[in-house]
């Protein structure tokens, strides 16, 4: 039992030494939009709506959200909605989640939340409508062409059943 806990305790510490913290360059496209808050709550940061955004009922639009960055070195962002965003605004986000790539790191490469709107809908400046959190980017694959891949079939959707 003394064992383990020595042992797990040690890996928490190793955890924790590791974690160091990352800056990202922003740049805010208008000095009324709220700055991104630190992290109050959770590891994702929210974003908001930098301008004034009326949608009819299925209409699409692009919300920009008034900020361009440079994320570290091999990291990318992942941009999702906040789980209030369609009850409070009845908008989906049409890509389902938005992939930053490192490169996006113009001038002009401002964030944007692609909105479909299922009813009439007002988003107001400086509402927190999503959020985003930086992931290292995956490693440099090969794609190897095989007749097999020599493996049983797990089968597909639905196959192991609802209970
Ligand atoms: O929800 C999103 C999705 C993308 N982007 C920006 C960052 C991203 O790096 C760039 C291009 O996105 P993506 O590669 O997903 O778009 P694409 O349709 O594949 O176009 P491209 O030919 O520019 O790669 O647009 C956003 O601001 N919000």
């Amino acid at each position: 039992m003394g064992a383990f806990w020595a042992t797990h305790r040690y890996s928490l510490e190793v955890e924790e030494k590791n974690m160091s913290t990352q800056q990202i360059k922003i740049k805010y496209f208008d000095e009324n939009l709220v700055k991104i808050d630190k992290i109050v709550q959770g590891d994702w940061l929210d974003l908001r709506a930098a301008k004034t955004i009326e949608l009819k009922k299925d209409e699409f639009k692009l919300i920009p959200l008034g900020v361009a960055m440079e994320l570290p070195e091999g990291y990318e962002a992942h941009v999702v909605p906040r789980s209030s965003t369609f009850k409070n605004f009845g908008i989906i986000q049409t890509n389902s989640m938005g992939v930053i790539d490192e490169s996006y790191k113009g001038d002009q490469d401002q964030w944007f939340f692609p909105a479909y709107a299922l009813r009439d809908t007002v988003i107001e400046m400086n509402d927190r409508i999503c959020q985003f959190r930086i992931m290292k980017k995956m490693p440099t694959v090969e794609l190897v062409e095989v007749e097999s891949l020599g493996n049983e079939n797990r089968g597909g959707h639905g196959s192991t059943g609802t209970k």
